[in-house]
């Protein structure tokens, strides 16, 4: 209910003044809808259809006596007239909040979109390193809808609320014991029902994890699908998709009957209910007919307003878990936040780095309390313009010492030094934008190449673009590509090879004039010709770049100034390429020698 109630007020502040009219609007139409069956019978009495003496009535007589001034025969004419503009203008008035209805709706989900985007955004990397990505895409589509459908819904549900009590006001007014009568009986039909409420809160969580199993499943099934294609797995994938279909399935199904059970529940002992009131109201409270034909026509219309709000109320049960993920998605986001704003990048200047960056007593551990460190003990020092080799087998900790060196996470202990100065939080972006990184994992966008190249360095020119392709090698095959520039390329770059992707990426880094270029092997899919090309242009770049190099093979780093060796989280070694491999016995000259004999 707490996380329901954060999503009322949410949409109060960003619908304003609108849901109010809106809320107004709704109510205004229930009365009118009222008032016009309260009049209609007592009106066609009065004219003589209904054998019915309307003036032990209260309120009826108000409204219908002018309608004795009229002559006999235009009273029908007139009385029906006045219906029909009655409904007219209650239809125009609906169709109008309709439409109000519709903007502040669909302008609720964009606002929930855009506010819980924003929030990732601007949370920091370590947030991203403990949430399963699926989950975002599973809160931002499914839970979404489901929050604000149904916060939309608890407001209607206020509406219908208030509607009822208005028809118990008119009903309360014609006879008190009777309404009172209807009012326990409706009482207790919703004590009875609340089963179903809870049942429906109990679906709506494993709606929830369902839904969030299929989108996780889905998201690996189609990155995976050169995986289950070229090892045969997809009858395991069907098998596996079927029964979770049949599940998601089973929980709809068991929903819906849930809603039909509490429908039907409502609907017997409505038909009782108005049974026995018949009976007593002519039998033993001897109300005149007219009253309670009155009652009758107030009550069927209630009636089916409690069954209604049965309805709402399973509904928004059934969606609670998704207020409660959209919520916790909030929350641990604004817990995580880094960025205040996104023109950070304009108002902070990248660094000019004069020294260069040392690390003292880097402690990191990715469970925050577990006992393996990611990195131990970890201190070193990269000059600033020249080139930096980390080494180390799979699992060493070096793309977590680069994490660490841009401030994506903060160590544990022990702090990374910019010219002497200890990166504070705001710091780190100032180095981010000095930065230029170049993952194991080449990311291009469902775009042209030309779009993917501006996206980091907007302002660059046609002229600059080409140099950048040239310096990564990939000048030739987008001159070849058939729309050059304009290319554009598949989902995440499919339509390139794994070698060409990189060299995009790589281009891309260039583009944006780093002071620092970090490559986590990011010329691993790279053939020797096109490797050779790219250590040219880097070794052009150093004196006049900072280069940090990641690499498995170990030809890439000959011209590396400094080599460090990870293991196991710790510097194990450090020293110049030529150094360290006439160590022979050390572990940097043993993988050299073991590459060598693999190459040989
Ligand atoms: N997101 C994560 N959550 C938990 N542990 C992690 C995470 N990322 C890395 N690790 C662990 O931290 C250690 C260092 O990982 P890291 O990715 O830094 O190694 P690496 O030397 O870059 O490996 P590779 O060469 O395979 O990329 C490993 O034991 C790894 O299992």
């Amino acid at each position: 209910m707490r996380h329901l109630l954060i999503y009322i007020k949410k949409l109060r502040e960003f619908a304003g003044f609108k849901l109010y009219v809106n809320l107004v609007g709704m109510t205004l139409i229930s009365f009118l809808e009222g008032i016009g069956i309260f009049l209609l019978v007592p009106a066609l009495g009065l004219i003589g259809i209904f054998p019915l003496d309307t003036s032990g009535i209260p309120f009826v007589s108000y409204l219908v006596n002018p309608l004795q001034a009229i002559p006999e025969g235009m009273r029908l004419p007139v009385l029906l007239g006045g219906f029909i503009l009655l409904i007219a203008g209650q239809a125009l008035m609906q169709r109008k909040q309709t439409n109000l209805n519709l903007e502040i709706q669909h302008g609720f989900i964009r606002y929930l979109r855009v506010e819980i985007y924003q929030g990732l955004l601007q949370a920091n990397w370590a947030f991203f390193l403990r949430n399963r990505r699926s989950d975002f895409t599973h809160v931002m589509t499914n839970e979404l809808m489901r929050v604000s459908m149904s916060t939309y819904l608890a407001l209607r549900l206020t509406t219908t609320l208030l509607f009822t009590a208005v028809q118990i006001g008119f009903a309360l007014w014609l006879s008190v014991k009777l309404t009172a009568m209807v009012l326990i009986c409706g009482l207790a039909v919703a004590v009875y029902s609340s089963k179903f409420i809870k049942r429906s809160k109990t679906m709506g969580d494993q709606t929830s994890e369902l839904a969030q199993n299929y989108i996780g499943g889905m998201t690996d099934h189609f990155n995976g699908m050169k995986d289950i294609k070229s090892n045969m797995t997809e009858a395991k994938h069907l098998t596996w998709f079927r029964t979770l279909c049949a599940q998601m399935e089973n929980n709809l199904v068991h929903f819906g009957k849930t809603q039909s059970s509490s429908q039907y529940v409502y609907k017997v002992a409505s038909v009782i209910l108005i049974s026995l009131f018949v009976f007593l109201s002519l039998e033993v409270f001897l109300i005149p007919a007219e009253k309670l034909v009155l009652i009758i026509v107030i009550f069927s219309r209630l009636w089916p307003k409690f069954s209604t709000l049965q309805a709402n109320w399973e509904q928004i049960a059934q969606s609670l878990p998704a207020f409660k993920s959209l919520a916790d998605l909030q929350r641990d986001c604004a817990l995580a936040k880094e960025l205040d704003s996104f023109d950070i990048s304009s108002k902070r200047k990248p660094v000019r780095m004069g020294k260069g960056i040392e690390c003292s007593g880097i402690y990191y551990r990715y469970d925050g309390s577990g006992s393996s460190y990611a990195l131990h003990d970890i201190s070193l020092s990269i000059p600033v313009n020249s080139m930096t080799a980390i080494v180390g087998k799979s699992g060493a900790g070096k793309s977590t010492l680069i994490d660490i060196l841009i401030g994506l996470i903060r160590p544990e202990k022990g702090e990374v030094l910019v010219d002497g100065e200890s990166l504070a939080n705001d710091d780190s972006f100032s180095l981010r934008r000095s930065v230029s990184y170049v993952s194991q994992d080449p990311f291009l966008f469902h775009a042209s190449i030309r779009e993917n190249l501006l996206i980091a360095s907007p302002d660059a020119s046609e002229e600059q673009m080409w140099e950048a392709l040239q310096f990564s090698a990939s000048d030739e095959f987008v001159r070849n590509l058939p729309q050059g520039l304009d290319t554009v390329l598949g989902d995440r770059g499919v339509r390139l090879s794994g070698g060409e992707r990189q060299r995009i990426v790589l281009a891309r880094a260039i583009l944006r004039k780093p002071s620092i270029l970090i490559l986590d092997e990011a010329t691993s899919a790279l053939d020797s010709e096109n490797e050779a090309k790219i250590q040219n242009a880097l070794d052009r770049l150093k004196g006049r770049t900072t280069i940090i190099v990641i690499a498995h093979r170990l030809s890439t780093i000959r011209n590396a100034d400094q080599v460090l060796v990870l293991e196991k989280g710790h510097v194990i070694q450090r020293g110049g390429f030529q150094q360290l491999s006439a160590d022979t016995k050390g572990t940097f000259g043993k993988l050299l020698e073991f590459q060598a004999g693999v190459h040989a």
